[in-house]
C-alpha cells in the first residue's frame, strides 16, 4: 500500500504541492484529477523520487525518504513514452528484467508475455521509431510492467494522441491494469479518462487535494462548487432533500443516496433534457456534438435563480435558436454539492 502522508513540494518558495495525503491501496487504481497547472504531475514526481519533497511517501509503512528513483519498485510512464530509440520493442520491454539480472531466456518469455497483454503480440522486432502513437504507448506501459513494479505511475499516459485512439486505448488499458493487478497512480486532467480507469479519484487544485473517494461517490457529491464544476458542473440551483427525492426547480429526481434537507444542487448538461414536459425556456445557442445537441436555453421567465441553462437534446429533435423548449430533469446528471 502507498501512503502520502502531508507531502509539500515547494519551486522558488511557491508550493506547487500543499500538504497533500493520499493512499493507494493494493490493485486499486487512483485517479489524481486537477486542472492544468494543479500540482498533478509534481506530486507523482515527488511519489516517484524525482522531486523533493517534505512530508513522507512510504510503501507499506516503510518511508522512501533515502530510496532513490530506481530503487522503489515503481514503473513510469509518462505522456511521450519516452522509449529508448535505439532498440526495438522487445530491447525496451526487456530492459528492466534485465538489470534485475533475469535470465535471457525468461525475458524472452515475459517480453512476448506483456506483448500479448498490450495486444502487441508479435511485435518484438519492430523499430520504436516507426510505431504510431497509440503504439508507442502500449510498449511503454509493457515496459513499466515487465519488472513488476509494486506501483504504476502514469502522467497523462493518453494525452498525446487523437481523441478516438484515446478512448479506445483508455477502454484497452481498464483491461490491462486490472488482469495485471496493478497498484496505479493516474495523473489526467480529462474527467472521462479518471472515470474510465479509477476505482477511487482525489482531485488537486491549486497544490491542495480538495477531495477523494470512491469515483461515483465523488462524482455524485463533489466537496464543494469549484470540484463541481471541475467535474462537469454547469448549473447550480437550491433544492431540498426529503425522503430520496430531490425537489428543485427544474422538477423531481430520486436521489435515494443523499441526506436529507436543504441542498444546493450541481447539473451537469445531461442533467437537463429537451423533452415534451417540463420546464419551458427559449433556445440561445446550439452546438451538435458526437452523438447529441448541446444546447444552452434561456429560462430566466420560469427559474428565478438561473438565467441560461445547459441542456441536451438529441440530434432527431432538430432545436434551433429562438425555439421555445421544455427541459427535463435526468437524475443520472445530478450531483448534491457540498
Ligand atoms: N521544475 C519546476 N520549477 C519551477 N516551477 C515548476 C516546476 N515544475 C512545475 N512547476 C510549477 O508548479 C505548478 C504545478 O505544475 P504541475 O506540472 O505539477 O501541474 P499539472 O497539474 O501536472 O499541470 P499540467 O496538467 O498542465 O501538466 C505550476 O505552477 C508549474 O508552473
Amino acid at each position: 500500500m502507498l501512503t502520502v502522508d502531508r507531502v509539500t513540494v515547494t519551486y522558488d518558495r511557491t508550493p506547487a504541492v500543499r500538504d497533500a495525503s493520499l493512499e493507494i491501496a493494493d490493485g486499486e487504481v487512483l485517479a489524481l484529477l486537477g486542472p492544468s497547472g494543479s500540482g498533478k504531475s509534481t506530486l507523482l514526481r515527488a511519489i516517484a523520487g524525482l522531486e523533493p519533497a517534505t512530508g513522507a511517501v512510504r510503501w507499506d509503512g516503510d518511508d522512501l525518504a533515502g530510496v532513490p528513483v530506481h530503487r522503489r519498485g515503481f514503473g513510469l510512464v509518462f505522456q511521450d513514452g519516452q522509449l529508448f530509440p535505439h532498440r526495438d520493442v522487445a530491447g525496451n520491454i526487456a530492459f528492466g528484467p534485465r538489470m534485475q539480472g533475469m535470465p535471457a531466456g525468461d525475458r524472452d518469455r515475459r517480453v512476448a508475455e506483456l506483448l500479448e497483454l498490450v495486444g502487441l503480440a508479435g511485435y518484438e522486432r519492430r523499430q520504436v521509431t516507426e510505431l504510431s502513437g497509440g503504439e508507442a504507448q502500449r510498449v511503454a506501459l509493457a515496459r513499466a510492467l515487465a519488472p513488476r513494479p509494486r506501483l504504476l505511475l502514469l502522467d497523462e499516459p493518453l494525452s498525446g494522441l487523437d481523441a478516438e485512439l484515446r478512448e479506445s486505448l483508455a477502454l484497452d488499458l481498464v483491461g490491462v491494469l486490472r488482469r495485471a493487478k496493478a497498484t496505479t497512480l493516474l495523473v489526467t486532467h480529462d474527467q472521462e479518462e479518471a472515470f474510465t480507469l479509477a476505482d477511487r479519484l482525489a482531485v488537486l487544485d491549486e497544490g491542495r487535494i480538495r477531495q477523494s473517494g470512491d469515483v461515483v461517490d465523488v462524482w455524485r457529491a463533489p466537496a464543494d462548487e469549484r470540484v463541481a464544476r471541475f467535474l462537469g458542473v454547469t448549473t447550480v440551483v437550491s433544492g431540498e432533500v426529503a425522503d430520496g427525492q430531490l425537489r428543485c426547480a427544474f422538477g423531481v429526481a430520486d436521489v435515494p443516496w443523499a441526506l436529507a434537507g436543504p441542498v444546493t444542487v450541481g447539473l451537469r448538461p445531461h442533467a437537463l433534457r429537451v423533452a415534451s414536459t417540463g420546464v419551458p425556456g427559449e433556445v440561445v445557442e446550439r452546438a451538435r456534438r458526437r452523438d447529441h445537441t448541446r444546447v444552452t436555453v434561456d429560462v430566466s421567465e420560469t427559474v428565478p435563480d438561473a438565467s441560461t441553462v445547459d441542456a441536451v437534446a438529441t440530434m432527431a429533435d432538430g432545436v434551433r435558436p429562438g425555439e421555445e423548449v421544455r427541459l427535463r430533469l435526468d437524475p443520472g446528471g445530478v450531483a448534491i454539492v457540498g
